[in-house]
Protein backbone atom coordinates (compact mmCIF):
# COMPACT_ATOMS: atom_id res chain seq x y z
CA UNK A 1 0.00 0.00 0.00
CA UNK A 2 1.02 3.67 -0.63
CA UNK A 3 2.40 5.51 1.99
CA UNK A 4 3.68 8.28 0.36
CA UNK A 5 2.89 10.46 -1.92
CA UNK A 6 5.03 9.23 -4.54
CA UNK A 7 4.21 6.18 -3.95
CA UNK A 8 0.67 7.52 -4.52
CA UNK A 9 1.40 8.56 -8.43
CA UNK A 10 3.15 4.98 -9.15
CA UNK A 11 0.01 3.62 -10.33
CA UNK A 12 -0.50 6.62 -13.23
CA UNK A 13 2.55 6.57 -15.28
CA UNK A 14 3.21 9.04 -17.77
CA UNK A 15 4.81 8.53 -21.40
CA UNK A 16 7.92 9.89 -21.41
CA UNK A 17 7.04 12.27 -24.32
CA UNK A 18 5.03 14.00 -21.04
CA UNK A 19 7.64 14.31 -19.50
CA UNK A 20 10.91 16.14 -21.09
CA UNK A 21 10.71 19.28 -21.73
CA UNK A 22 11.48 21.39 -24.40
CA UNK A 23 15.02 22.79 -24.41
CA UNK A 24 13.66 26.60 -24.17
CA UNK A 25 17.16 28.42 -24.42
CA UNK A 26 17.76 27.42 -28.22
CA UNK A 27 14.61 28.58 -29.56
CA UNK A 28 13.79 31.78 -31.53
CA UNK A 29 10.01 31.10 -32.80
CA UNK A 30 7.50 29.88 -31.12
CA UNK A 31 6.93 26.21 -32.48
CA UNK A 32 3.68 24.77 -33.68
CA UNK A 33 3.42 22.31 -30.49
CA UNK A 34 3.39 25.06 -28.03
CA UNK A 35 0.47 27.28 -29.83
CA UNK A 36 -2.73 27.79 -28.28
CA UNK A 37 -5.50 28.48 -29.89
CA UNK A 38 -6.09 32.43 -29.06
CA UNK A 39 -9.08 33.08 -26.45
CA UNK A 40 -10.25 36.70 -26.32
CA UNK A 41 -9.28 36.70 -22.30
CA UNK A 42 -5.69 35.42 -23.40
CA UNK A 43 -4.30 38.53 -21.99
CA UNK A 44 -6.82 39.90 -19.51
CA UNK A 45 -4.01 41.12 -17.78
CA UNK A 46 -5.88 43.15 -15.27
CA UNK A 47 -8.32 43.30 -12.16
CA UNK A 48 -12.32 44.25 -13.56
CA UNK A 49 -13.66 47.48 -13.66
CA UNK A 50 -15.52 46.94 -10.04
CA UNK A 51 -11.95 46.99 -8.54
CA UNK A 52 -12.16 43.69 -7.26
CA UNK A 53 -8.49 42.00 -6.88
CA UNK A 54 -7.62 38.86 -4.76
CA UNK A 55 -7.35 39.80 -0.88
CA UNK A 56 -4.39 40.81 0.92
CA UNK A 57 -4.40 39.69 4.43
CA UNK A 58 -1.91 40.14 7.48
CA UNK A 59 -1.45 36.94 9.30
CA UNK A 60 -1.00 39.57 12.41
CA UNK A 61 -4.70 40.90 12.22
CA UNK A 62 -6.72 40.25 15.05
CA UNK A 63 -9.49 39.17 12.50
CA UNK A 64 -6.92 37.09 9.99
CA UNK A 65 -9.06 33.86 10.70
CA UNK A 66 -12.42 35.49 10.01
CA UNK A 67 -11.05 37.43 6.83
CA UNK A 68 -8.95 34.07 5.71
CA UNK A 69 -12.89 32.26 5.79
CA UNK A 70 -14.14 34.46 3.71
CA UNK A 71 -11.07 34.84 1.27
CA UNK A 72 -11.78 31.07 0.89
CA UNK A 73 -15.69 31.84 0.07
CA UNK A 74 -14.88 34.30 -2.51
CA UNK A 75 -11.69 33.37 -3.98
CA UNK A 76 -10.31 30.23 -3.09
CA UNK A 77 -7.02 32.12 -2.78
CA UNK A 78 -5.36 34.98 -1.09
CA UNK A 79 -1.92 36.91 -0.50
CA UNK A 80 -0.33 36.58 3.07
CA UNK A 81 2.14 38.82 4.42
CA UNK A 82 3.66 39.19 7.70
CA UNK A 83 3.63 34.95 7.34
CA UNK A 84 6.81 34.92 9.65
CA UNK A 85 8.64 32.83 7.07
CA UNK A 86 11.78 34.79 6.79
CA UNK A 87 12.15 36.73 3.45
CA UNK A 88 15.92 35.73 3.06
CA UNK A 89 15.09 32.14 3.20
CA UNK A 90 12.38 32.52 0.13
CA UNK A 91 14.80 34.39 -1.58
CA UNK A 92 17.77 31.35 -1.42
CA UNK A 93 14.87 29.68 -2.72
CA UNK A 94 14.65 31.34 -5.57
CA UNK A 95 18.24 31.63 -6.13
CA UNK A 96 18.59 27.67 -6.14
CA UNK A 97 15.76 27.56 -8.91
CA UNK A 98 17.17 29.77 -10.94
CA UNK A 99 20.70 27.57 -10.94
CA UNK A 100 18.75 25.15 -11.19
CA UNK A 101 17.05 25.92 -14.41
CA UNK A 102 19.60 27.68 -15.94
CA UNK A 103 22.06 24.44 -16.10
CA UNK A 104 22.31 23.09 -19.55
CA UNK A 105 19.40 20.52 -20.77
CA UNK A 106 21.81 17.49 -20.44
CA UNK A 107 22.56 18.15 -16.44
CA UNK A 108 18.84 18.86 -15.75
CA UNK A 109 17.55 15.59 -17.62
CA UNK A 110 19.67 13.61 -15.19
CA UNK A 111 17.36 14.36 -12.81
CA UNK A 112 14.47 13.18 -15.35
CA UNK A 113 11.39 12.30 -13.80
CA UNK A 114 10.87 8.61 -14.50
CA UNK A 115 7.52 7.52 -15.71
CA UNK A 116 5.70 6.06 -12.87
CA UNK A 117 7.74 8.44 -10.92
CA UNK A 118 6.46 11.67 -9.02
CA UNK A 119 9.80 13.63 -8.50
CA UNK A 120 12.42 15.07 -10.18
CA UNK A 121 12.69 17.32 -13.29
CA UNK A 122 10.47 17.82 -15.95
CA UNK A 123 6.41 19.07 -17.49
CA UNK A 124 4.22 20.03 -15.15
CA UNK A 125 2.21 16.41 -14.43
CA UNK A 126 -0.97 17.88 -15.66
CA UNK A 127 0.71 18.39 -19.30
CA UNK A 128 -0.59 14.87 -20.73
CA UNK A 129 -4.41 16.23 -20.70
CA UNK A 130 -4.05 18.65 -23.14
CA UNK A 131 -3.24 18.97 -26.54
CA UNK A 132 -0.50 21.49 -26.63
CA UNK A 133 2.56 22.17 -24.86
CA UNK A 134 2.91 24.26 -22.03
CA UNK A 135 6.30 27.46 -22.02
CA UNK A 136 7.47 25.70 -18.32
CA UNK A 137 10.00 23.54 -16.86
CA UNK A 138 9.38 22.12 -13.31
CA UNK A 139 11.15 20.18 -10.73
CA UNK A 140 9.11 18.48 -8.04
CA UNK A 141 10.33 17.43 -4.35
CA UNK A 142 8.49 14.85 -1.78
CA UNK A 143 10.34 14.16 1.09
CA UNK A 144 14.05 14.49 0.76
CA UNK A 145 15.31 16.73 -2.44
CA UNK A 146 18.75 15.00 -1.99
CA UNK A 147 18.47 12.01 -4.39
CA UNK A 148 17.40 13.92 -7.55
CA UNK A 149 20.11 17.00 -6.27
CA UNK A 150 22.54 14.69 -6.54
CA UNK A 151 21.95 13.35 -9.94
CA UNK A 152 22.60 17.10 -10.97
CA UNK A 153 25.47 18.25 -8.97
CA UNK A 154 27.07 15.21 -8.01
CA UNK A 155 29.43 16.99 -5.97
CA UNK A 156 27.61 19.82 -4.43
CA UNK A 157 24.13 19.37 -3.97
CA UNK A 158 24.07 20.14 -0.06
CA UNK A 159 23.82 23.39 -0.18
CA UNK A 160 20.63 23.49 -2.20
CA UNK A 161 19.45 20.24 0.15
CA UNK A 162 20.13 22.36 3.04
CA UNK A 163 17.77 25.37 1.78
CA UNK A 164 15.52 23.22 0.52
CA UNK A 165 15.16 21.04 3.62
CA UNK A 166 14.28 24.06 5.50
CA UNK A 167 12.01 25.73 3.39
CA UNK A 168 9.79 22.64 3.40
CA UNK A 169 10.35 22.73 7.45
CA UNK A 170 9.35 26.58 7.40
CA UNK A 171 6.46 26.08 5.30
CA UNK A 172 4.82 23.02 6.91
CA UNK A 173 4.90 25.21 10.50
CA UNK A 174 2.88 28.31 8.01
CA UNK A 175 0.73 25.77 6.35
CA UNK A 176 -0.16 24.13 10.34
CA UNK A 177 -1.12 27.43 11.30
CA UNK A 178 -3.53 28.04 8.32
CA UNK A 179 -5.00 24.84 8.68
CA UNK A 180 -5.93 25.24 12.30
CA UNK A 181 -7.13 28.55 11.39
CA UNK A 182 -9.28 27.44 8.66
CA UNK A 183 -10.66 24.19 10.62
CA UNK A 184 -11.46 26.76 13.25
CA UNK A 185 -13.96 28.96 10.91
CA UNK A 186 -15.20 25.51 9.12
CA UNK A 187 -16.31 24.67 12.83
CA UNK A 188 -14.56 21.22 12.48
CA UNK A 189 -14.30 19.24 15.82
CA UNK A 190 -11.18 19.24 17.86
CA UNK A 191 -10.77 15.48 17.41
CA UNK A 192 -10.82 15.41 13.42
CA UNK A 193 -8.31 18.06 13.63
CA UNK A 194 -5.39 15.02 14.54
CA UNK A 195 -3.75 14.71 11.52
CA UNK A 196 -2.60 18.54 11.73
CA UNK A 197 1.96 17.68 12.79
CA UNK A 198 1.94 13.98 11.58
CA UNK A 199 4.13 12.63 10.12
CA UNK A 200 2.86 10.74 7.57
CA UNK A 201 1.32 14.07 5.58
CA UNK A 202 1.12 14.95 1.63
CA UNK A 203 4.06 17.70 1.06
CA UNK A 204 5.08 18.54 -2.05
CA UNK A 205 7.58 21.34 -3.37
CA UNK A 206 7.56 22.11 -7.11
CA UNK A 207 9.66 24.82 -8.59
CA UNK A 208 8.57 26.18 -11.96
CA UNK A 209 10.60 28.17 -14.57
CA UNK A 210 8.68 30.31 -17.04
CA UNK A 211 11.49 31.16 -19.70
CA UNK A 212 11.26 34.53 -21.75
CA UNK A 213 8.54 33.53 -24.89
CA UNK A 214 9.10 35.39 -28.46
CA UNK A 215 5.37 34.82 -29.21
CA UNK A 216 3.89 35.22 -25.54
CA UNK A 217 0.11 35.75 -26.64
CA UNK A 218 -0.20 32.13 -28.22
CA UNK A 219 1.86 30.64 -25.59
CA UNK A 220 0.18 29.20 -22.31
CA UNK A 221 2.92 29.24 -19.20
CA UNK A 222 0.75 26.96 -16.82
CA UNK A 223 -3.13 25.36 -18.30
CA UNK A 224 -5.71 26.25 -16.26
CA UNK A 225 -6.09 24.20 -13.15
CA UNK A 226 -6.97 23.52 -9.21
CA UNK A 227 -4.38 22.03 -6.88
CA UNK A 228 -5.48 18.61 -5.54
CA UNK A 229 -3.74 19.62 -2.43
CA UNK A 230 -5.48 20.76 1.16
CA UNK A 231 -3.78 24.09 0.21
CA UNK A 232 -1.05 25.22 -1.57
CA UNK A 233 1.72 27.95 -0.36
CA UNK A 234 2.98 30.18 -3.27
CA UNK A 235 6.20 32.24 -3.65
CA UNK A 236 6.31 34.22 -6.76
CA UNK A 237 9.04 35.39 -8.11
CA UNK A 238 8.12 39.73 -9.08
CA UNK A 239 7.18 38.86 -12.66
CA UNK A 240 3.22 38.88 -13.51
CA UNK A 241 1.64 35.83 -15.12
CA UNK A 242 0.03 34.00 -12.24
CA UNK A 243 -3.56 34.30 -12.48
CA UNK A 244 -7.25 33.27 -11.05
CA UNK A 245 -11.05 32.77 -12.58
CA UNK A 246 -13.66 34.34 -10.52
CA UNK A 247 -16.72 34.17 -11.72
CA UNK A 248 -18.52 37.30 -13.18
CA UNK A 249 -14.68 38.86 -13.16
CA UNK A 250 -13.06 36.29 -15.55
CA UNK A 251 -8.99 35.83 -15.11
CA UNK A 252 -7.83 38.21 -12.67
CA UNK A 253 -4.15 38.76 -12.24
CA UNK A 254 -2.94 38.05 -8.87
CA UNK A 255 0.45 40.67 -9.04
CA UNK A 256 3.30 39.85 -7.34
CA UNK A 257 3.44 41.86 -3.75
CA UNK A 258 7.12 42.09 -1.93
CA UNK A 259 7.31 39.75 0.79
CA UNK A 260 4.19 38.34 0.06
CA UNK A 261 2.99 34.83 -0.13
CA UNK A 262 -0.01 33.27 -2.59
CA UNK A 263 -2.68 30.85 -0.44
CA UNK A 264 -4.81 28.63 -3.07
CA UNK A 265 -7.90 26.68 -2.04
CA UNK A 266 -7.21 23.05 -2.75
CA UNK A 267 -9.61 19.78 -4.12
CA UNK A 268 -9.49 18.88 -0.39
CA UNK A 269 -10.34 21.74 1.42
CA UNK A 270 -13.71 22.69 -0.96
CA UNK A 271 -14.63 18.49 -0.82
CA UNK A 272 -13.95 18.94 2.82
CA UNK A 273 -15.74 22.54 3.06
CA UNK A 274 -19.12 20.86 1.14
CA UNK A 275 -18.44 23.75 -1.49
CA UNK A 276 -18.50 26.15 0.85
CA UNK A 277 -14.89 26.86 -0.32
CA UNK A 278 -13.73 27.21 -3.62
CA UNK A 279 -11.14 25.80 -5.05
CA UNK A 280 -9.23 28.86 -7.53
CA UNK A 281 -8.92 27.73 -10.89
CA UNK A 282 -5.58 28.88 -11.60
CA UNK A 283 -3.03 29.43 -14.91
CA UNK A 284 0.03 30.96 -15.88
CA UNK A 285 0.95 33.65 -18.75
CA UNK A 286 4.17 34.42 -20.07
CA UNK A 287 6.13 37.36 -21.31
CA UNK A 288 8.71 37.71 -23.65
CA UNK A 289 10.92 40.07 -21.46
CA UNK A 290 11.34 38.57 -18.59
CA UNK A 291 11.73 35.34 -16.82
CA UNK A 292 9.20 34.12 -14.26
CA UNK A 293 9.94 31.38 -11.21
CA UNK A 294 7.94 30.64 -8.66
CA UNK A 295 7.68 27.99 -5.84
CA UNK A 296 4.78 25.91 -4.58
CA UNK A 297 4.44 23.82 -1.45
CA UNK A 298 1.64 21.54 -1.67
CA UNK A 299 -0.30 20.59 1.72
CA UNK A 300 -2.78 17.86 2.77
CA UNK A 301 -3.76 15.25 4.97
CA UNK A 302 -2.11 11.61 4.75
CA UNK A 303 -3.03 9.31 2.12
CA UNK A 304 -5.40 7.45 4.14
CA UNK A 305 -7.05 9.93 6.07
CA UNK A 306 -11.02 9.87 4.83
CA UNK A 307 -12.26 12.92 3.10
CA UNK A 308 -15.95 13.65 4.03
CA UNK A 309 -18.08 16.54 3.90
CA UNK A 310 -20.16 14.91 6.66
CA UNK A 311 -17.95 16.19 9.58
CA UNK A 312 -19.57 19.33 9.35
CA UNK A 313 -22.58 17.80 9.99
CA UNK A 314 -24.27 18.60 7.00
CA UNK A 315 -27.60 16.91 5.82
CA UNK A 316 -26.82 17.26 2.09
CA UNK A 317 -23.40 15.90 1.29
CA UNK A 318 -22.01 17.08 -2.15
CA UNK A 319 -19.32 14.47 -1.97
CA UNK A 320 -19.09 10.96 -1.47
CA UNK A 321 -16.87 10.20 1.23
CA UNK A 322 -12.96 8.84 -0.11
CA UNK A 323 -9.42 8.39 0.64
CA UNK A 324 -7.34 11.21 -0.02
CA UNK A 325 -5.02 8.17 -2.07
CA UNK A 326 -8.39 7.47 -3.58
CA UNK A 327 -9.04 11.30 -4.85
CA UNK A 328 -5.47 11.64 -5.78
CA UNK A 329 -5.89 8.56 -7.95
CA UNK A 330 -9.18 9.95 -9.67
CA UNK A 331 -7.12 13.41 -10.12
CA UNK A 332 -4.58 11.48 -12.33
CA UNK A 333 -7.18 9.99 -14.51
CA UNK A 334 -9.72 12.63 -15.01
CA UNK A 335 -7.68 16.27 -13.70
CA UNK A 336 -10.84 18.77 -14.35
CA UNK A 337 -13.59 16.17 -13.99
CA UNK A 338 -12.47 14.38 -10.94
CA UNK A 339 -14.79 16.49 -8.39
CA UNK A 340 -17.73 15.86 -10.69
CA UNK A 341 -16.98 12.35 -10.45
CA UNK A 342 -17.54 12.11 -6.85
CA UNK A 343 -20.47 14.64 -6.64
CA UNK A 344 -23.83 13.42 -4.86
CA UNK A 345 -25.84 15.74 -6.52
CA UNK A 346 -26.82 16.90 -9.45
CA UNK A 347 -26.11 20.27 -10.27
O1 LIG B 1 3.72 29.56 -11.20
C1 LIG B 1 2.72 29.86 -10.58
O2 LIG B 1 2.51 31.00 -10.18
C2 LIG B 1 1.66 28.83 -10.27
C3 LIG B 1 2.20 27.43 -10.15
C4 LIG B 1 1.11 26.45 -9.92
O3 LIG B 1 -0.04 26.72 -10.07
C5 LIG B 1 1.43 25.07 -9.49
O4 LIG B 1 2.63 24.72 -9.42
O5 LIG B 1 0.48 24.31 -9.23
FE1 LIG C 1 -1.37 25.24 -9.18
Amino acid sequence: MATTLSEAYRDYPLNLHHIIPLDFSSLRTLPETHAWPQSEDAHHHHHDGSGSCIPIIDLMDPNAMELIGLACENWGAFQLKNHGIPLSLVEEVEEEAKRLFALPADRKLKALRSAAGATGYGRARISSFFPKHMWHEGFTIMGSPCDDAKKIWPNDHTRFCNIIENYQKQMKLLAEKLTQMILTVLKICEDEKGWIGSSELCEAVQLNFYPCCPEPNRAMGLAPHTDTSFLTILHQSQTNGLQIFKEGAGWVSVDPQPNTLVVHTGDILHILSNSRFRCALHRVMVNSARQRYSVAYFYGPPLDYVLSPLLLLTPFPRFRSLSIKDYIGIKAKNLGEALSLITTTQN
